[in-house]
């Protein structure tokens, strides 16, 4: 199961080259699904959260792997729907009993993620459904390594970001012992995850924020395409693609990192760092179309850069307008967070979408989840967002109402769980 699931994964991504186009996951996880579904509910019984006689669509019969070298949800085309959570490990919980919860939460995280019922007292929530394309990825904040005793072993890329002069950061909202982050492309499926993972934590952990997102669902738009935002952009563009020869390095801590025989647990991990960033969208709105394209760089309906050609024509950022200014404006966001703007620091973007209803003010509360993921964040989020916290145009535009970042280890192996290599090396 495990070696077709891997195929499945490596074609997917052959067939997108971006996990930014959601449009693309849906039409790529069919033609997956469609097959490994066959194998995924042949002989799956009374154990599958399915409870379905007939055959699934490829849309609910896709399958991602748990097992693997990278975590599940990092190189995942975008789902629907998804669930970011963090805990904070109770009073006297310490490393025996984070490893226990590891131990739990991986092995939830892996019958769910194949279709299978929660391990103990499944809550029915996902009965018909199949896997999804249900992803379940786990990380460790700051400050897990004091409350489990493993300072030494804390890596120096997590760190606690520095502070940006934009930031407007609420504590309670932000950082974590624990992260954890659902996807999946069925809001039952999703929410069943998040109850079952919760369940488990029990007296060990307890939650400290939780947020909710959402993507198109696959198969909406008439071809696959790049996902949009809430301000209607099209988002994901300029994302690294794995195919290119310095994905895995940009993205992944390599095998024999630079960092001490300490931090070797982080081989195959990746950084996250998470933003609930606000969309002060009636001042959007209220903008005439070619100031937001401006305000970006690009055009709204294709993405395609104000210097010509379809939406992954590279930019001219040297072009010059016939008024002598140039043609992708000094402040345009697009341009400021380029990697080549930015010494190559680049980071792979994999947000969600939030809206958590509307204000007194009428104006909706809501805007990015935005994760993104990198080997290093000094060499990724870090340097792009302190250029774009000094004069990006779309600053006027948004907020950062809160942060985290964690230390995502790699997948794990058959009969490992995630973190064992930290918890018990
Ligand atoms: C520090 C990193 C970034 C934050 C925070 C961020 C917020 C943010 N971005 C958009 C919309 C778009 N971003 C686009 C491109 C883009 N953004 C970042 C980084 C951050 N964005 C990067 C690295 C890039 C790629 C640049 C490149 O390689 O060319 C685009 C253009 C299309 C695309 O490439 O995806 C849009 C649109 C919003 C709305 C937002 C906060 C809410
Ligand atoms: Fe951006």
């Amino acid at each position: 199961m495990t070696e077709s699931n891997t195929d499945i994964e490596i074609s997917r991504r052959r067939l997108l080259g971006t996990v930014g186009a959601a449009g693309a996951a849906g039409l790529a996880l069919g033609a997956a699904g469609g097959a490994f579904g066959q194998s995924a509910f042949a002989g799956s019984g009374s154990g599958s959260a399915s409870g379905a006689a007939g055959s699934l669509s490829s849309l609910g019969a896709t399958q991602v792997a748990f097992h693997g070298d990278h975590q599940a949800g990092i190189t995942t085309p975008l789902q629907s729907k998804g669930h970011l959570v963090a805990f904070d490990l109770a009073a006297g919980a310490g490393r025996t009993e984070a490893a226990a919860l590891l131990r739990r939460w991986s092995e939830t995280a892996r019958r769910l993620m194949a279709g299978e019922t929660a391990p103990t007292d499944d809550t029915g929530v996902a009965l018909d459904a199949g896997p999804s394309s249900l992803t379940v990825t786990f990380g460790f904040g700051h400050s897990f390594f004091e409350r489990t005793g493993l300072t030494a072993r804390r890596p120096a890329a997590l760190d606690p970001l520095p502070d940006f002069s934009s930031d407007n950061l609420d504590a309670q909202r932000s950082n974590g012992d624990l992260w954890v982050q659902i996807g999946a492309n069925d809001g039952l499926v999703a929410f069943h995850a998040l109850r079952a993972l919760q369940k488990d934590a029990g007296q060990a952990a307890r939650v400290r924020w939780q947020m909710n997102g959402f993507n198109r669902s696959p198969g909406a738009t008439a071809a696959p395409m790049t996902a949009r935002n809430l301000m209607g952009q099209i988002d994901g563009t300029g994302n690294p693609k794995p195919s290119e020869p310095d994905f895995d390095k940009r993205i992944f801590v390599p095998a024999a990192g630079p960092g001490p025989a300490e931090h070797a647990w982080m081989a195959g991990g990746s950084y996250a760092v998470v933003r609930r960033i606000r969309m002060l969208l009636d001042a959007w709105d209220a903008q005439p179309l070619a100031r937001q394209e401006q305000v970006i760089g690009r055009t709204k309906a294709t993405g395609a850069p104000l210097t010509g050609g379809g939406e992954t024509t590279e930019m001219a950022l040297d072009k010059i307008g016939v008024d002598g200014k140039p043609v992708i404006a000094a402040n345009a966001h697009a341009r400021i967070s380029a990697p080549e703007q930015n010494g190559g620091a680049a980071m792979l973007r994999r947000p969600f979408s939030f809206h958590d209803g509307i204000g007194p003010d009428g104006a909706p509360d809501a805007g990015l989840l935005f994760v993104c993921w990198q080997a290093d964040p000094l060499r990724g989020f870090v340097p792009v967002q302190r250029k774009l916290d000094r004069g990006d145009a779309l600053s006027a535009f948004i907020r950062h109402e809160s942060s985290g970042l964690y230390a995502v280890p790699a997948g794990p192996r058959t009969g490992e769980y995630v973190g064992q290599r930290l918890l018990e090396g």
